[in-house]
Order: C-alpha cells, then sequence, then structure tokens
C-alpha cells in the first residue's frame, strides 16, 4: 500500500492478501479527504464490512484511484486542523479564541477534547471495562492521583485543564455502559450525543423565537408528533420542554388548578377552597405529585394516596371512594394523577376507568407517563395506555425509555393556551408584541422558567437518525430483555420474584436469598437478614465495578432488586452476566 501524502492517493493491490489491510487504510484516506468525498468513501466502506466486500469496494475504489478521481488535494487545507502534539502546560484559556491568534491553539484544544471524549465512548461499550471506579467521597475530595476538586485562585493551564477533563470522566460512572441498570435512564446514543454538543455550541435559549428559531420549531413539531402518539386529534393541545419528569408533573398540578381556579393566579390560595389531589401509594407513583403538593401550596395532607394491587396499579373503587369521601369533607377534588410505568414497579394504572371517574366527577386527569410515556411508540406495548387520549395532561420523559441525553422532558396539554394562562407575565423585555414576526412562537410566556435549556435538538436528530421505527425497536428491545430475565430467574434456586406474572414495563423486582437464607421460616429474622442482603451486594458490585442495580424497599416489603433496561446497547449476555454476578457476590452472605 503506497499512499502519496500530497494528492493522498492510494495504490492498492487487490489482490493482496492483505486487502482487508488495504480496506483499513482506505478509512485513512476518507478521513483526509474533503468532508464530502471523505464521507462517500467512509459511507461506502461501512456498508460494506466482510473481507469480500472490502476487496470489491478495493478494486472499487482502485478503479476510481486509476481515473484519478479519488484525490483528496486539500489535504493541505486541512491539515492544520488536523490533530497534531501541543504542549499545552504553557498555554491558558485567554490564548484561546476570541484572543488574537487564538484559532490554532482553539482547534487544537478542542481536538484534544474530542479525543478524550471518544476514547471515553469507546470504552463506555468495552465490555472489559468498568461501569465506574467507586471512590467514598472523602477519597475524592482529598484528592486522588492529583485530581483536584478545589478552585483555583490562579488559571490553571490548558494541560491541566484536559487532565482534569480526563479525571472527571474516570471517577465517574459510565451510565452507558451495558452493564449499567442502575437507573431509569441509561444508554449513550451517538446521535444524541452529537446533538448535545451542537446545542452546547449553539449555546441559546428557548424563550422566544428570535433567537432560537430553528430549535423553537423544531420543538412544536415534535410536541406535535408526540400529541399526536397520544391520540389527541392532530396531536392538537400545547406543551413544553422542561427540566425533568417531577417538573413537567408540577405544570399538570399547576395548570389543573388554574383552570378551575384562575384566581390562585392573583389571589393566592385563599381564593380557592380546600383542593385535595390523588395517586398511587406507591413510591413509584412518583414523589413528584408529593413534591407538587407542598411546592405549590396544597400541603401533602392534600394529597390522597390510593390502594394498589398486587403489581402495583391503582385500584379504580378505591378512586373513587375516596373522591366520595373527601366531598362529604366538604373537599375539592381537582387532579388525579394515573401512572403509565411506575418507578418500581413499572406498573401501569388502568386508564380509563380512572378517566370514567374523572369525567364523573369533573376532576383533571394527569397521566404521568415519564417512565411508560416511550411505550406509545411501540405497537406491541402501546395497549398498556389505552385510554390515555382521555388525559388532560401527560408527562413523558425521552430521557429515560428512549435513551435521548439527560434531560428531555415534555409535558403536554390538551386544552390550549391554558399553560400561557397560567405562567404568563409578558415581561416587556422578552415578550415585545410589536415584533415582526408571530409573536405566539415565543414560548417564555408558557414557562415556569425565563431562561429556557434547549433540551428538543438532541430528541429531534435522534428521531430523524432513528425513524420512528428506530424508536419502536429500541423500546421492544428493551422490553424483550426484560421478559428474558424474568424467564430466567422466576424459577431459578435463590430468587424470589416481588410480584408474580410477567413484567409489565423493563421492571423486573426480586430478591436473591443467599443459601444462609433459603429454608429459613419466614419471620422477623429473615425478614431483618434478607433486608440487608440487597444493599450488601450492591455495595460490592460497586467496588468490583462489574455492574450496577438499583434496589429498595416498598411498602412492607424489605429491600429488593429493581431491574430496569433502557440501554439498547444491553444484550442476553448482560442479563446473564448480571445473573452471575449476584449469585457470585451474594452466595457467600
Ligand atoms: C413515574 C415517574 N414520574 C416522574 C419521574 C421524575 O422524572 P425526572 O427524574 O425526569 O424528574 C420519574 C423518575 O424516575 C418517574 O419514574
Ligand atoms: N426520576 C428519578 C429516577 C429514578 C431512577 O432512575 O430509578
Amino acid at each position: 500500500m503506497q499512499a502519496d501524502q500530497c494528492t493522498s492517493t492510494v495504490l492498492v493491490d487487490v489482490d493482496h492478501p492483505h486487502a482487508s489491510a488495504c480496506y483499513d487504510a482506505w478509512c485513512g484516506v476518507a478521513h483526509g479527504c474533503t468532508r464530502k468525498l471523505g464521507m462517500k468513501i467512509c459511507g461506502f466502506l461501512q456498508k460494506n464490512d466482510s473481507l469480500e466486500e472490502r476487496s470489491r469496494i478495493v478494486s472499487f475504489l482502485k478503479e476510481r484511484t486509476a481515473s484519478n478521481l479519488l484525490s483528496c488535494d486539500n489535504m493541505e487545507g486541512d491539515a492544520r486542523f488536523r490533530r497534531t502534539e501541543t504542549d499545552f502546560s504553557n498555554l491558558f484559556a485567554r490564548d484561546l479564541l476570541p484572543a488574537k491568534n487564538g484559532e490554532e491553539v482553539t482547534m487544537q484544544f478542542l481536538l484534544e477534547v474530542v479525543e478524550i471524549l471518544t476514547s471515553y465512548v469507546r470504552k463506555t461499550f468495552d465490555r472489559s471495562t468498568k461501569v465506574l471506579d467507586f471512590h467514598h467521597p472523602h477519597q475524592l475530595l482529598e484528592g486522588i492521583e492529583g485530581f483536584n476538586l478545589e478552585l483555583s485562585e490562579h488559571p490553571e493551564s490548558l494541560e491541566q485543564i484536559l487532565v482534569d477533563c480526563r479525571d472527571t470522566l474516570k471517577y465517574g460512572v459510565r451510565t452507558g455502559h451495558p452493564r449499567f441498570f442502575n437507573q431509569l435512564s441509561t444508554g449513550l446514543d451517538i446521535v444524541g450525543l452529537a446533538g448535545e454538543w451542537l446545542t452546547s455550541t449553539a449555546n441559546t435559549n428557548m424563550f422566544t423565537y428570535e433567537i432560537a428559531p430553528v430549535f423553537v420549531l423544531m420543538e412544536q413539531l415534535t410536541l406535535r408528533k408526540m400529541r399526536e402518539f397520544i391520540g389527541w386529534p392532530n396531536g392538537e393541545g400545547d406543551g413544553i420542554f422542561s427540566p425533568g419528569g417531577a417538573i413537567s408533573n408540577m405544570y399538570s398540578v399547576m395548570v389543573a388548578r388554574y383552570k378551575f381556579f384562575p384566581e390562585v393566579k392573583t389571589k393566592g390560595m385563599a381564593a380557592a377552597p380546600r383542593l385535595v389531589l390523588f395517586t398511587s401509594e406507591h413510591v413509584g407513583s412518583h414523589y413528584s405529585i408529593k413534591k407538587a403538593s407542598a411546592a405549590l401550596g396544597f400541603g401533602t395532607e392534600n394529597l390522597i394516596l390510593l390502594s394498589t394491587d398486587e403489581k402495583g396499579r391503582v385500584i379504580p373503587a378505591d378512586l373513587e371512594a375516596k373522591v366520595i369521601m373527601a366531598k362529604q369533607k366538604g373537599y375539592v377534588p381537582l387532579f388525579v394523577n394515573a401512572t403509565a410505568g411506575t418507578t418500581v414497579y413499572g406498573a401501569f394504572d388502568p386508564i380509563n376507568e380512572i378517566a370514567d371517574i374523572c369525567e364523573k366527577y369533573n376532576i383533571w386527569l394527569h397521566v404521568d407517563g415519564a417512565w411508560g410515556g416511550g411505550l406509545l411508540m411501540s405497537r406491541k406495548h402501546k395497549h398498556k395506555l389505552d385510554g390515555i387520549h382521555r388525559a388532560n395532561s401527560v408527562t413523558w420523559n425521552p430521557h429515560k425509555m428512549m435513551g435521548v441525553p439527560l434531560q428531555c422532558s415534555a409535558i403536554m396539554v390538551r386544552e390550549r393556551g391554558l399553560l400561557q394562562g397560567c405562567n404568563s407575565m409578558c415581561a416587556g423585555y422578552l415578550f415585545q408584541p410589536d415584533k415582526q414576526y408571530d409573536v405566539t412562537y415565543d414560548t417564555g410566556d408558557k414557562a415556569i422558567q425565563c431562561g429556557r435549556h434547549v433540551d428538543i435538538f438532541k430528541f429531534w436528530l435522534m428521531w430523524k437518525a432513528k425513524g420512528t421505527v428506530g424508536f419502536e425497536q429500541h423500546i421492544d428491545k428493551c422490553l424483550d430483555l426484560s421478559a428474558y430475565l424474568y424467564s430466567k430467574i422466576k424459577n431459578r434456586e435463590g430468587f424470589e420474584m416481588v410480584f408474580s406474572g410477567e413484567p409489565q414495563h423493563t421492571n423486573v423486582c426480586f430478591w436473591y436469598i443467599p443459601p444462609s437464607l433459603r429454608g429459613m421460616p419466614d419471620g422477623t429474622e429473615r425478614r431483618e437478614r434478607l433486608h440487608k442482603v440487597a444493599p450488601k451486594i450492591k455495595a460490592l458490585m460497586m467496588e468490583s465495578g462489574t455492574t450496577m442495580v438499583g434496589y429498595q424497599p416498598q411498602g412492607d416489603k424489605v429491600n429488593f432488586f429493581r431491574m430496569v433496561i433502557s440501554n439498547p446497547a444491553a444484550t442476553q449476555s448482560d442479563i446473564d452476566f448480571l445473573i452471575d454476578e449476584i449469585e457470585r457476590l451474594g452466595h457467600e452472605l
């Protein structure tokens, strides 16, 4: 293989036994070419990765080379922005753009950062790397191998800044790792990552169309598409992206109150009767409803918890009984939260039956689909959210089941105008009515925030890259993996399911029973000892860094593992690994 670096023309011996090496060389050529030509070569090469295909490609490229169509003669032009050995020890932030002559240093610095990030991405998907390198807070605060968290009086060199970047990732948790199961938000979507990089580079604000024209329109179009999945005709309604599901849920309570008692906006809660809210007793109906009742002045005593069945689903009859009881006490039932995918059990409340009761008593129905909303995109699983179209508002977090990088949460409201009416303050320095464009595109007055981060682009880009079918495949795969896990442990010695039956979402809840506890009669001693098993296994897991899965008690149930899957990188082998690891770490307890 010879490559004339001046024109980067590559002469290839197709029959050479190392045709594959030629293929790799062509990739190198592609990367040295102009974007368009390089992309074409890369795309062409990557579509065909078998050796035979590679040889065919190489002979194709050889012919093209012969016709001299593949010369990347702008190498010189790009060479100055190729990563080169740079001594950053005497370079500082002040040497970066917009400093005079700062372009070269800036490019080299950013290329170093890109190298750090791309190296991290590669390791994230490498199962031979650890999920985490756990250290206790005092160890990190004392400084490990020179990683000093203290802030500096004087500027650190760019070399130190790059070291700090590497260490920050080194001592963090690889939430994109295929064996990271600890949270509902997992994974590292590359297109989403690129979207986030662009978002930070654009560094703008969502409050007005004038400074975020493209992002505002993307948000509007994407929310409409989401509302179509909810089943509101033509995607009618309103919405906004918020910092998270807890805030989205808070919006729903605020808007419900504004709908029925608008004067509370100006006169406060004194202008309303004693209002009561309803949600599942399960902590997984999410404590954010409780937070909302506290933060919005209802008082947590006015949040009435609803009984649930063995699978954690709200019992509609209990809701109706408690509504009647509240009314008999002179309270006003304002708001019911039905959860589509509870945090711990993954339970889907019976929305239609709950909607019947809400319509009967004229109560606002909110569906918290923070965790389960994504299943609306799956033809196989969307039935679990039947009735969601009857909701007055819906929370849906793409940053959970759909793998969109944090943060990305939507609150959608069926009735247009309520978000604006509830939150608008008409700040004259932002929302001038006499702008040259249609000011209804200014979103700021719908929000409880002023400045609002651009959370839409990474989601919009992923949707463009995956298509709706791509999200459906992602969701179906994760649910298939949870069914696989359930099938592996439901009758396995040493494993006990917290509730019977196939998982509704990807949540699989179970106890691991070490041999020392097997055969022990149920009672206080067994419960106390079992309560300590999951925390101990989790601690050993984190110290070994091999995998991570959450645990918690629920009601009268002692600590149990909650396995959730939202990372499309996970495979059955990772599920097998988790089971084996739990047995390995817990066997001697
Ligand atoms: C059902 C449910 N609602 C709301 C939330 C809160 O979402 P966020 O963490 O984005 O605030 C969660 C988080 O797990 C959840 O599971
Ligand atoms: N909304 C909090 C996240 C809960 C979890 O990831 O388990």
